[in-house]
Formats: structure tokens, C-alpha cells, sequence
């Protein structure tokens, strides 16, 4: 059966409250790359746009997010480089192992502030927020998923928990809103 990511399929490993955060490690045998995190994740949630990095041979990557003076990189930074320095995201990935290690945005944007991470770099057991929603379930379909088999996708995320969504869970997208019309002045 197709991964939808190993911490999806068996069902989801859940986090502690008190999880203090930890390091994150790229795939390289050598001298990876380091991210140590001072807190835990929170807004975990499975992606299936085409940009999140993901675990070969899954559909869907698991992401969060975490202030971003909560985020230092600590070994080997000379590794990494902005895979597309046009997105808003602006995902730091290894030159030598392809993993993102942390997506920032320095633009103007309701998520300005908070860096986009993926937890299972910090070992699949370890105490991170499991993951709460999928997002942008649709999305597969652009990578060639076959539409056929959506139904199924979207039965074993609900069998794990998780409500699924083809943009953002509705709390995010009402964030997101409410920004645009504060900045739009239609909401003072
Ligand atoms: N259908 C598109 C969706 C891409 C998308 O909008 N991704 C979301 C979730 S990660 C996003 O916020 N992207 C902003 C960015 O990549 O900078 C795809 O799969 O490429
Ligand atoms: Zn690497
Ligand atoms: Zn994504």
C-alpha cells in the first residue's frame, strides 16, 4: 500500500505537552546539518503541496511551525541553500542530502515570525505535537497521484485522526483572512 508518511501510516505516535524541543539532523552520513529547536512544534500537520520536503516514497510530508527565535542553526550552515528564493516560504535545504531544515519568510505575511520545520528530523519518537490536520490533500493529485484513489486517501487519514482539508485547516485560513482584511481595512 502507498505511504502517506511513516508517521501517518501505523497511526499517529503522540507528543508530549511538556516536550522541550531538540535537534534536528539532516540525512547526511557526514558532517549533517544541525537545527536545534527551543520548544516544541505547534500547527503540526500533514502537507500534500508539491513544495514540502517529504520522506522518499511518501505522499505527504509532516510540518509545523516554531517561532523563529526559537530556531538556531547549529552545525554545518554552509550546507544549506534557499531552494526557491521566490516563494514566500524560503525553505533552507542540504546541498547534500536534498532534507529542507527550516522554511522562513521574510516577506510581508500572516506567518511572518514563525519558521516551518519538520519534526521527524528530531527522531520519529521523540516527544514532538503529532500531527493535528491534513492539508492540502488535493495537491497530490498534481504530483500524479490518481484522482481515483482520493477517497481512499482521505479514509485512512480519517481512520488516524486526522481531518483533511485541500488548503489550510479552517482556524489557519480565518487567520489568514482576518490579516488580509486588517491590512485591506475591512477589519479595523
Ligand atoms: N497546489 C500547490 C500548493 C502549494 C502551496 O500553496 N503550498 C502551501 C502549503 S506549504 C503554501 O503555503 N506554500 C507557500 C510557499 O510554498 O511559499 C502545490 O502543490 O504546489
Ligand atoms: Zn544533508
Ligand atoms: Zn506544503
Amino acid at each position: 500500500m502507498t505511504s502517506l508518511h511513516p508517521l501517518i501510516d501505523d497511526g499517529l505516535i503522540l507528543g508530549s505537552d511538556d516536550h522541550p524541543g531538540g535537534t534536528l539532523y539532516c540525512k547526511c552520513a557526514s558532517d549533517p546539518v544541525e537545527v536545534t529547536l527551543s520548544s516544541n512544534v505547534a500547527h503540526n500537520h500533514a502537507c500534500g503541496c508539491s513544495k514540502c520536503w517529504k520522506p522518499a516514497g511518501a505522499l505527504f510530508s509532516v510540518v509545523a511551525v516554531i517561532p523563529r527565535d526559537n530556531l538556531a542553526v547549529t552545525a554545518n550552515e554552509s550546507k544549506l541553500h534557499v531552494i526557491d528564493p521566490k516563494a514566500a516560504i524560503q525553505r533552507h535545504a542540504c546541498s547534500g542530502c536534498g532534507v529542507h531544515m527550516y522554511g522562513r519568510i521574510e516577506v510581508d505575511h500572516p506567518f511572518k515570525g514563525l519558521d516551518f520545520v519538520h519534526p521527524e528530523l528530531g527522531g520519529e519518537d521523540a516527544g514532538w505535537q503529532e500531527p493535528q490536520f491534513a492539508a492540502f490533500v488535493s495537491s497530490i493529485i498534481e504530483q500524479g497521484f490518481d484522482p481515483a484513489g482520493m477517497a481512499e486517501v482521505r479514509d485512512r487519514l480519517h481512520d488516524v485522526g486526522l481531518e483533511t482539508y485541500d488548503c489550510l485547516s479552517p482556524p489557519l485560513m480565518d487567520l489568514i483572512a482576518a490579516y488580509t482584511a486588517k491590512k485591506s481595512g475591512a477589519l479595523k
